[in-house]
């Protein structure tokens, strides 16, 4: 009989075999290990917080620390929405306005790796709010300012600044996140003009077909290797909070008292027919786009009588079209040239066009449109949206109307170009920058006259070019 002998190499086979195995996996989980090291130190960040006069948002952008061939996909990682009010309505409790940001920078310490804090820079820019406190009550304004940079330096990040942007840098700001978000700064194809209607200003920018008469109006800039000669703008006290302040206030001033005894009735074609509600004449003169009237203790009632046409009329007054001291002006003697090109419309332009459907119809449709829903009284429209803010569903028809006259009334499109004007939401940023070609060039100018009339939002493209990259500013500050 045969007998079954052990097969003496068997053991130290499989022993063998164990440790190629175990060896292997130590192996591999090592490599894993070593790789998901710089996987996890991939990224670098940058925080900038645009201080509009409506609202704050925090932004935070990253991209990659190594850079192949010297280029770097920047994106928009995050965005938080600071709760409650803009900056500038702190001006009574400067403190508040710092402690305001706290849970949105707290948020920030979140989403950004700790290793990567200290190096990461944080910047804010304040608009147009804060150039109205500024005007109102300089003091107030440098108040708030400091709580807000005190809040960001206490953080482990970089403090890189917190100050008001002037109307020229807001307008480029614009105009390239518009052109990044197209791509069309890595394209030979033409640009887009930019039209950002905020709150307390409206900038327009774009490439101008004819010389720039005003030099306060011209930006020259490079980008990508390529030279940019734009005309921009920045109305402060036309965005369309502002706007309607001083809208009321002209009704209201050409409102007769009845009688001493009684509130002033302001019959308004801009708000809806049943619209009826009581206000203090303090929250409509509460600016310094207006003078200052006697009556701002008193009550008057606001009562809506909803005609689109008679609301337009009213808007027009708002805009001087009286003088102009080169060849050709938008309104209130500003230079403009006529608009050309395709343009992007974001901001308050598109949340109203948005809402009332009205972004892909012919000016003559829209205008159609736009009186029908003006004539509709409140009761049916409070009703058929009972989850929108009240106060933006009863403001839509002025605010489309207003939309329409400082395109057509101020800006120059017609029936004809109206069509070049695409209404579009700021997507999320996902850029390629080739930081060699963000070389960055000013024209020498005093931009004095133009922080008197007009003021600047930190878009998000920009200022972090500025913040990240450490580029002065566009502009040379
Ligand atoms: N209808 C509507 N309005 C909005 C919405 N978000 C903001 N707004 C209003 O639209 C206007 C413009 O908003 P923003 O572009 O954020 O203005 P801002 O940056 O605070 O103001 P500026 O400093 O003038 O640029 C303000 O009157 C806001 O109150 C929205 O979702 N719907
Ligand atoms: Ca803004």
């Amino acid at each position: 009989m045969e007998v079954k002998v052990k097969n003496p190499w068997h053991r130290p086979v499989v022993i063998f075999l164990a440790c190629v195995i175990t060896a292997g996996i130590i192996i591999m989980v090592a490599i894993s290990v070593v790789q998901y090291k710089p996987l996890h130190q991939k990224y670098k960040y940058g925080i900038v917080l645009d201080a509009g006069s409506s609202h704050t948002s925090v932004f935070i952008y990253e991209w990659p620390a190594e850079k192949e061939n010297n280029t770097g996909m920047v994106r928009q990682k995050h965005t938080c929405n600071v709760q409650g009010k803009g900056i500038s309505s702190y001006s009574d409790n400067p403190m508040g306005a710092g402690t305001s940001l706290k849970d949105c920078m707290e948020e920030a310490k979140q989403k950004i790796p700790a290793h990567r804090h200290h190096e990461t820079p944080v910047y804010l820019g304040a608009t147009a709010g804060m150039r109205l406190l500024k005007m109102e009550n300089e003091e107030a304004s440098e108040k708030v300012l400091d709580s807000v940079a005190r809040s960001l330096k206490d953080l482990p990040f970089s403090y890189q600044g917190a100050r008001i942007i002037s109307g020229q840098e807001e307008g480029a700001f614009g105009w390239i996140t518009v052109n990044y978000l197209s791509e069309n700064l890595r394209k030979p194809t033409g640009t887009l003009g930019a039209l950002d209607l905020g709150g307390a200003s409206t900038q327009i920018t774009f490439v101008p077909q004819q010389e720039i008469e005003s030099h306060d109006n011209s930006i020259d800039f490079r980008l990508y290797g390529n030279d940019y000669h734009l005309y921009t703008h920045s109305f402060l006290c036309y965005g369309k909070d502002q706007a309607l302040k001083l809208s009321m206030g002209k009704k209201i001033e050409s409102t007769p008292k009845a009688d001493e005894t009684h509130p002033i009735e302001l019959r308004d074609p801009c708000f809806h027919p049943g619209y009826n509600f009581t206000r203090t004449a303090q929250t409509v003169f509460n600016t310094p786009c207006m003078k200052k009237v006697k009556m701002a203790n008193e009550n008057f009632f606001h009562v809506g009588t909803g005609n689109w046409s008679q609301c337009r009329q009213s808007i027009r007054k708002i805009f001087n079209t009286s003088y102009c001291p080169y060849s050709r002006c938008s309104f209130n003697g500003v230079f403009q040239p006529s608009v050309s090109g395709n343009f992007g419309a974001f901001s308050a332009f598109f949340f109203v066009m948005d809402f009332l459907k009205l972004t892909n119809d012919s000016l003559d449709l829209t205008k159609q449109k736009l009186a029908t829903y003006c004539s509709t009284p409140w009761k049916e429209i409070a009703e058929t949206h009972p989850h929108i803010n009240k106060k933006y569903l009863s403001e839509y028809c002025f605010s489309a109307t207003y939309i329409l006259t400082l395109l057509e009334d101020g800006y120059k499109f017609t029936s004809n170009n109206w069509n070049d004007i695409s209404f579009i939401k700021k997507r999320k940023l996902t850029i390629v920058l080739d930081e060699a070609d963000v070389v960055v060039q000013t024209t020498p100018k005093s931009l004095h006259q133009a922080e008197v009339i007009a003021v600047g939002a930190v878009a998000d493209v920009s200022e972090y070019l500025h913040a990240i990259f450490q580029i002065p500013s566009i502009f040379g500050k």
